[in-house]
């Protein structure tokens, strides 16, 4: 089987001239197959942009991405993304937002309105089916757009900070129902976060980035088993990783100011 994700020497610039930016120089990362990485680091070393590239948003300006083996070459639908801010569509309701994917691949109505009611229950929102993004709450509306990632069954799915604006408490319940819906379907995640505590529940690896140019510092196995819940983070071998990686952020914010 072919690697999920293969990034191999990207370097990533902005503009021309003097007010050229390096966002990203020679990274190469190699993710497996049902693999969770988190991409951690102080804001501005490069998380979006390659997480933007491997999606198929933005070009690379040197070095090659590839997706299960296949050159990276414009949006590919079967990586999901869910990005920070709400992207449901405010005309549309719940249930045509989270089958708004199978539509476009002309699922058929019958196997559309099964999966979107399959992905309703699973995210807890059956009773909103008809309501409108905007009489949701942040973290409803955080559900809507993840069930509708998934709706399309991607095989990798991209996260950019999906939980960054939602209140602690509403966060946690969202990691909790990512790691339970990766539990049932193991897919391939890249997530994108600041957050030290978000990227140890949910990694199996984390991926430091250092800034200017935006690199790769360290990679961090998470050998902590699954099913993980918030309550393990409080065990020590999670005291341990939270500490190394406070020290590594602190030394890399330190470099980006
Ligand atoms: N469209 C763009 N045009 C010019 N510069 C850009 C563009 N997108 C990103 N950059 C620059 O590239 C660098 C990396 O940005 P990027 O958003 O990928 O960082 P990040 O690590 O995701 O930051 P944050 O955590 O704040 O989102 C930054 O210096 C940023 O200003």
């Amino acid at each position: 089987m072919p690697n999920a994700i293969d990034i191999h020497q990207v370097t990533k610039t902005f503009g021309e001239g003097a007010t050229m930016v390096t966002a990203l120089e020679k990274v190469s990362l190699t993710i497996r197959d049902g693999e969770f990485v988190v991409f951690l680091g102080p804001s501005g070393c490069g998380k979006s942009t390659l997480l933007r590239m491997i999606a198929g948003l933005s070009a690379v300006s040197e070095g090659g991405i590839s997706v299960g083996g296949r050159p990276v070459e414009g949006r590919d639908p079967s990586v999901g993304m869910v990005f920070q801010s709400y992207t449901s569509f405010p005309w549309l309701s719940v249930a045509e937002n989270i089958g708004f994917g199978l539509d476009l691949a002309k699922a058929g109505k019958a196997r559309r309105d099964e999966k979107v009611a399959t992905m309703l229950e699973k995210v807890s929102l059956g009773k909103f089916a008809g309501s409108y993004p905007s009489q949701l709450s942040g973290g409803m509306q955080q559900r809507v757009a993840i069930a509708r990632a998934l709706a399309v069954d991607p095989r990798i799915l991209l996260m950019d900070e999906p939980f960054g604006a939602l209140d602690a408490l509403t966060r946690v319940e969202m990691q909790t129902l990512l790691l339970d819906l990766c539990a049932e379907d193991r897919k391939t995640v890249v997530f994108v976060t600041h957050d030290i505590d978000e990227a140890m529940l949910l990694a199996d690896r984390i991926v430091v980035f250092s800034p200017h140019p935006g690199r790769i510092a360290e990679i961090i196995d998470v050998d902590i088993p699954h099913p993980r819940s918030i309550e393990q983070t409080e065990r020590e071998d999670f005291t341990h990783l939270r500490h190394r990686l406070r020290k590594l952020l602190f030394a890399m914010a330190k470099r980006a100011a």
